[in-house]
């Protein structure tokens, strides 16, 4: 009896071990499996450029050309340099995602603007989430989402609404003359640390109607937040890393990431969360309280009552045509809203006032034209400049638009929304393509007869080809902050230029500003120089 059931319990064990083993291996040969046709997709992928007949650089089995191009830190200047090797059209690999980049003016404009809505989206970097995450921003927003957040955006970005936001940014100007009067006078700064603080200063008073005392407060617990969001960018980590080379998990790791910031945001305090979703945060508390005690006393406007104010006008509208889009924001977009100020504003700004500066330093006579323009104007009476009175400094609108050319954020992006033809070339949904700004900007065909790598404010003058100047990109997609950045800078430079006067210091080679790029161009020494108080 004992034997028998000893004989039973071990044939039943022997079944189930075998069970068991069945599990395992199908479930390993799945995997086996399941793997090797990921990798045989990577395989294929990266035959994409060939079997359309486009060359493409030499590139990485699952790195694709990533690695190149973060061991150069200047994705702008790749192109720069590939384009002179392939041609005006050519691809490369992110992983083993193929992206388009383009020179090709006829091209840029079949997408930017005649096609525009097949290429309603810009391509996927890096952590962006879903297309249909609630919290997604313009900046990544697509096809008639997009659409409905531009329209409601719009008009909180047109000159008479900009006004409103006028006597904030003035004051934030003149309190990087006042910081500068204090330690910048005959001393070598580094003007790109000040630059970024006048910029940052706008944003949180401009933006969020909060003043944080940025400018005059080193150890200041805002700006080293908010410019961690930047370093992010700059810096990538492992989860970069894997949705970069890995895009078809990119949205599950996004997912899981604002997850665990979720969770955590139950237990840990704010100032503990990654610098983004602490942004959020403190947005989300900014308009929920806007909300609740309404408008600020005494005070102009700032960009959250703009937007708050046009979405509640825009809710509030009655329409009759049944096919018009409904105009409205959701809350999740309001505050999106409010942050891709920060995010869109900030370094594109601040890096450009600090570029304006190396010009300034290394082109003496540029200056000299500059400030003669603004004294002649305006005396040395700074309670006249205004985003107003700047609009009559000619000189000054073309040195903008020159030290844009020559030194433009970074590169343009599209993603096909639609399948489509450009040119012969079939587009799927979500094929990319980038836009080489740095070979259109110095092409002597589009900027000459002077050398395009000369500075030479005047060449703005002349009629140019439509998109030749992409400093703030192209068709119904591009920088919708344009006015509000042209004002910035015209205020800040105008007022710099009729108090200092910008000089070499004499510890510092000025041959070239070298950048490195995360989102944007960024000199990677900043800028030191000297100021000397004008009479
Ligand atoms: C010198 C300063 C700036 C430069 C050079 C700049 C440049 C650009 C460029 C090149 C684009 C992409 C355009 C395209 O894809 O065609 C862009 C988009 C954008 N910019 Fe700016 N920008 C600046 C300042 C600002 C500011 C101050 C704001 C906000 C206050 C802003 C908000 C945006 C937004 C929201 C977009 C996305 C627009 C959309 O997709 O509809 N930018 N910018």
């Amino acid at each position: 009896m004992n034997f028998s059931t000893n004989t039973l319990f071990h044939l039943e064990d022997l079944k189930q071990i075998l069970n068991d083993l069945d599990k395992r291996f199908i479930l390993g040969i799945t995997t086996l499996g399941l793997s090797l046709f990921y990798l045989g997709k990577i395989w294929h992928s990266y035959g994409y450029f060939k079997r359309r007949g486009f060359n493409n650089p030499k590139s990485e089995f699952l790195f694709g050309n990533v690695r190149s191009v973060f061991k150069k830190k200047n994705l702008s200047e790749q192109f720069y340099e590939w384009t002179k090797t392939y041609g005006k059209t050519y691809g490369y690999f992110e992983g083993h995602l193929p992206v388009y980049v383009t020179s090709d003016l006829d091209f840029i404009q079949e997408i930017f603007i005649k096609q525009s809505s097949n290429f309603a989206a810009r391509k996927k970097i890096h952590l962006n989430p879903r297309d249909n995450d609630p919290r997604v921003d313009l900046l990544i927003a697509t096809k008639s989402r997009w659409k409905r957040m531009r329209m409601v955006m719009n008009p909180t970005f047109s000159s008479l609404k900009l006004r409103e936001l006028d006597p904030i940014l003035v004051s934030c100007a003149d309190r990087l003359i006042d910081v500068l009067n204090k330690e910048g006078i005959e001393c070598d700064v580094d003007i790109a640390q000040y630059m970024k603080r006048f910029t940052m200063d706008s944003i949180w008073n401009c933006a969020f109607g909060i003043d944080i005392n940025i400018q005059y407060e080193k150890e200041n617990e805002y700006f080293y937040k908010s410019e961690e969001i930047f370093r992010s960018f700059a810096h990538l980590n492992l989860f970069t890393y894997l949705a970069d080379y890995f895009h078809e998990f990119r949205a599950i790791i996004v997912d899981f990431l604002i997850l665990t910031q979720r969770v955590l945001s139950i237990f840990i305090d704010s100032n503990k969360l990654q610098a983004v979703f602490w942004l959020r945060y403190k947005v989300r508390e900014l308009v929920e309280l806007r909300k609740r005690n309404g408008p600020l006393a005494n005070r102009k406007k700032d960009y959250i009552q703009l937007l708050l104010d046009a979405n509640e006008q825009f809710q509030n509208e009655k329409t009759t045509d049944q096919n018009e889009i409904k105009k409205y924001l959701t809350q999740d977009e309001v505050h999106s809203g409010l942050m891709l100020f920060m995010l869109a504003g900030y370094e594109t700004t601040s890096n450009t006032l600090t570029n304006a500066s190396f010009v300034l330093v290394t082109h003496p006579k540029e200056q000299m034209k500059l400030y003669e323009e603004i004294t002649s104007h305006f005396g040395s009476d700074l309670s006249l400049v205004n985003s107003e009175s700047v609009q009559d400094l000619e000189y000054l609108d073309l040195f903008i638009k020159e030290v844009l050319r020559v030194y433009p954020i970074g590169t343009i992006v599209r993603r096909c929304t639609n399948p489509t033809q450009v040119k012969g070339i079939s587009f799927g949904i979500d094929d990319s393509i980038a836009v080489d700004v740095l070979s259109i900007h110095y092409d002597e065909e589009l900027w000459g007869p002077v050398d395009p790598n000369l500075f030479y404010p005047l060449r703005h003058k002349e009629k140019r080809h439509p998109i030749a100047f992409l400093a703030f990109g192209a068709g119904p997609r591009n920088c919708i902050g344009m006015k509000f950045a042209i004002n910035e800078l015209k205020i800040a430079l105008a007022k710099l230029l009729i108090n200092f006067e910008f000089l070499k210091s004499d510890k510092i080679s000025y041959e070239k500003l070298e950048f490195e790029e995360g989102i944007v161009r960024t000199a990677v020494n900043g800028v030191t120089l000297n100021l000397k108080k004008r009479n």
